[in-house]
């Protein structure tokens, strides 16, 4: 409009083709719209100045945008296969430290670079010890897959702040959290989908963040959700292999389970159907090899992007809640697929499953946008669930009377003043917990909330008895209570980690959301409301 507004007349037609070219320079939908607005002027197609135009591939009618659209194609393929290298030249790049340290600085370094402090100062910035000490064993340790103190944040939202751990060979870990706790992002790092604002990953010593195509090279992913496409099972596979350019695409992954502690249902699955691609023998979807993957089963879709996770038979293998949305058998089969796939590979796996972590992981991490613990879960379970579960059913159940349940009750509060009684007792059942170190300590019943303090604070540690004097007092107690059974118990992961999550004050993303608006907008709301009540 300017040009046509200012410019001469006889000017006007090269100017706006200067315009055209110009803006066209830096901008292929310009190409296409100067390609358009030549369709629709026939003058421009049939005209060149006043003489007819050669032909419409010529430089100012339609060969102008083929040829920078050509050229554009080629920069804009060129960029996309650097950035996604992940090279940069030595000038561009500072200061390369493969070591990775604990404790780097918050300032979204992009080395691990340690800040000097002190050991406790170094210590306290962690959830705990055990965090603390695989941040520091990761620095030095020869895992396939380590972690070292990444975190990410989108705009104020920390999303993972400094979470460090390795996996060695053959060993699963399971990455555990509660909605929003950053495991998908920690998986989109580990991936180097996601650039980290500080720390890095490394794939058998290579940078995700420096040497990003070689570090995806040792990995396979199978993401959350299964992106399958109009094809059966067996070209999903061969397609993704030619993608990943493994050549021998029938017998993949026929080294799956070549290291020497495979287990035997690997060996197994191998041996069946020698001919069929290993993959799917590894996956156990041999029967659905033809199967559009559509109309596979929830299950075995999920096995299939499992299937395409272990193309090109990767060191390390991510697996982002790799049953959700199965039925108890269903999960089952595929963690016996997990496991049989996991031998001679490091294998991190994030659920919300407490009892697939359970089942499946060697070590567990629980993580709530930080790592705030982490170990084999019985070592969580003796670290963060310290307490026996008693569960009391009476024989008169389920007709037991009010007087009898209060009998029982009061004879828990004599015998365990430390322990906490459910609130809701079912058809004449009772659950109590008794913390493990006073499960010994006898108290009277007039005990005072500061008397049962400092009998807690008396309790030795060589005063882990507590299990024995337990069955003692309830088997001696037995008939004259009226029980008829007893069960005792230790914790479950599942109170392990509501432990660990309430001892942080963790809560999930949705709810933290709605306190928010409560104490915002909430209360803006309450207010409008009483006003126009008192109205
Ligand atoms: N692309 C993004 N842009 C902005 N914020 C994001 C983005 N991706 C994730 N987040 C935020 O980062 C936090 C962690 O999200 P993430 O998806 O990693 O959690 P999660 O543990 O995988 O949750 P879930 O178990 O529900 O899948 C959330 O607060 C989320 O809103």
């Amino acid at each position: 409009m300017a040009i046509i507004t200012y410019a001469p007349t006889e000017k006007i037609d090269s100017f706006v083709t200067i315009a055209h070219f110009t803006i066209a320079l830096v901008t292929p939908s310009g190409n296409l719209l100067r390609a358009l607005l030549l369709t629709f002027n026939e003058f421009s197609l049939l005209c060149h100045g006043d003489e007819r135009a050669s032909y419409a591939g010529d430089i100012t009618v339609y060969g102008g945008p083929i040829l920078y659209l050509l050229v554009q194609s080629l920069l804009l393929l060129g960029f996309l296969v650097y950035y996604d290298s992940g090279y940069r030249p030595a000038f561009l790049s500072r200061k390369v430290r493969v070591k990775c340290q604990p404790n780097f600085q918050r300032s979204m370094d992009t080395n691990c670079t340690l800040q000097a402090r002190s050991q406790d100062a170094e210590e306290s910035e962690y959830a705990d010890e055990d965090v603390y000490r695989e941040a520091v064993r990761v620095n030095d340790c020869k895992d396939e897959l380590r972690v070292c103190n990444i975190s990410k944040s989108y705009g104020d939202n920390l999303a993972v702040d400094r979470v460090a751990f390795g996996v060695p060979r053959g060993e699963i870990f399971a990455l555990l959290g509660p909605n929003g706790a950053g495991k998908s992002t920690s998986i989109g790092l580990i991936r180097g989908d996601v650039a980290p604002s500080g720390g890095d990953v490394f794939l058998e010593n290579e940078s995700i963040v420096k040497q990003r195509a070689a570090a995806r090279l040792h990995q396979g992913v199978c993401p959350q959700f299964d992106a399958m496409d109009s094809m059966t099972s067996l070209e999903h596979l061969h397609f993704y292999a030619r993608a990943r350019g493994v050549t021998d695409v029938e017998h993949n992954v026929e080294q799956v389970c070549r290291d020497p502690t495979a287990t035997a249902v690997c060996r197994q699955l191998l041996k069946k159907r020698a001919n069929e691609p290993q993959v799917m023998n590894a996956v156990g979807l041999s029967a659905f090899r033809n199967r559009m993957a559509s109309k596979l089963s929830g299950g075995n879709k999920r096995k299939l992007s499992l299937g395409i996770a272990l193309i090109g038979n990767p060191s390390v293998l991510l697996v982002d809640e790799g049953s959700s949305g199965m039925d108890a058998g269903a999960k089952r089969i595929m963690w016996r697929t997990l496991s049989a796939v996991s031998s001679g590979r490091s294998l991190v796996l994030t659920t919300h499953s407490l009892e697939e972590a359970d089942a499946l992981g060697d070590r567990v991490g629980i993580m709530a946008r930080r790592m705030l613990a982490i170990g084999t879960s019985d070592s969580l379970r003796r670290k963060h669930g310290d307490a026996y579960y008693v569960h009391l059913v009476h024989k008169d159940a389920p007709h037991t009377s009010d007087a009898k349940l209060a009998e029982i009750k009061n004879w828990i509060r004599i015998n365990f003043p430390l322990a906490t009684i459910e609130d809701r007792s079912f058809h004449g059942q009772i659950r109590f917990e008794v913390p493990n170190r006073v499960a010994s300590i006898t108290d009277d019943t007039s005990s005072s909330m500061d008397d049962k303090k400092g009998a807690k604070a008396s309790v030795t540690p060589t005063d882990r008895n507590g299990i024995s004097s337990l069955f003692e007092k309830l088997e001696t107690s037995k008939d004259e209570l009226g029980m008829e059974f007893y069960a005792v118990s230790q914790a479950t992961l599942d109170q392990v980690f509501l432990n660990i999550v309430g001892k942080h004050n963790v809560q999930e993303e949705d709810y933290q959301k709605a306190r928010i608006a409560t104490g915002a907008w909430g209360k803006t709301k309450a207010w409008l409301r009483k006003t126009a009540h008192d109205a």
